[in-house]
């Protein structure tokens, strides 16, 4: 059975990066999709954002929404102070494997907890069967129609405080123009646009960080 991209990403990492290393993870991930075969990780420029954004908030307790091969849990991972945990939800059971491994192999493990399966069953189980009293911290990186509904079923499920902040990935591509009506007019929420571009291309995308009130 021939291998799938998200296998031969993880070779990739396990023949060229350092185990133990997360930068070394998240360099030869780029590195591979960049010289080889695209892939959907967030990617180096926009995870500068991302990485800026987690060390604002400096969060105890983070959210993503798409793990996918694991790339941008071990760049939130590495800048967790000790104690802080990242709870990744990814409802494709082959990347959550590909996800482990890169995760195991970047030294991260004891920092991240994947959660198998589709983040509108996953996120009313936070409070009760994950411990989670609020999110500090959420990062939204799945599939674009559910930014909307997931970010008003996290706030149904009171798992925002003042001060929490939301990242969305692919604004513009592929768009999350229906989250961007939602988040932009919502008068619980202070939002900043971060213009960038698309991983790995030359195409203009942005990220929208957006600040609950309370
Ligand atoms: O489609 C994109 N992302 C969707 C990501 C989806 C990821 O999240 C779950 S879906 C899920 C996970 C949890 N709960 C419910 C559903 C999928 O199994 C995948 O791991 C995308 C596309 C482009 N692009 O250029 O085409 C660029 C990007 O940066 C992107 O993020
Ligand atoms: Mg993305």
């Amino acid at each position: 059975m021939n291998q799938s991209k998200e296998q031969r990403i993880l070779d990739f990492v396990l023949q060229n990066a350092v185990r133990g290393d997360p930068r070394s993870v998240v360099d030869a991930i780029d590195k591979y999709c960049t010289q080889k075969e695209w892939a959907m990780n967030v990617g180096s420029e926009k995870g500068i954002i991302l990485d800026k954004t987690v060390e604002e908030v400096n969060p105890s307790v983070a959210l993503e929404l798409g793990t996918y091969c694991g790339y941008s849990a071990v760049r939130i991972a590495r800048l967790l102070k000790p104690g802080a945990r990242l709870l990744t939800v990814e409802f494709n059971p082959e990347f959550a494997a590909v996800a482990k491994q890169t995760i195991e192999f970047a030294g991260v493990q004891d920092k991240v907890k994947i959660l198998e399966g589709p983040s509108e069953e996953i996120i009313p189980q936070l409070k009760k069967k994950y411990e989670v009293d609020t999110l500090d911290f959420v990062f939204l990186d799945h599939w674009k129609d559910r930014y909307t509904p997931d970010t008003i079923l996290i706030q149904e499920c009171n798992l925002l405080r003042k001060g929490s902040v939301l990242l969305a990935d692919n604004v513009i591509i592929p768009g999350a123009p229906e989250f961007l009506k939602y988040i932009r007019n919502n008068p619980r929420f202070q939002c900043t646009n971060y213009p960038s571009h698309l991983e790995y291309m030359k195409a203009e995308d942005a990220m929208e960080k957006a600040v609950f009130l309370g």
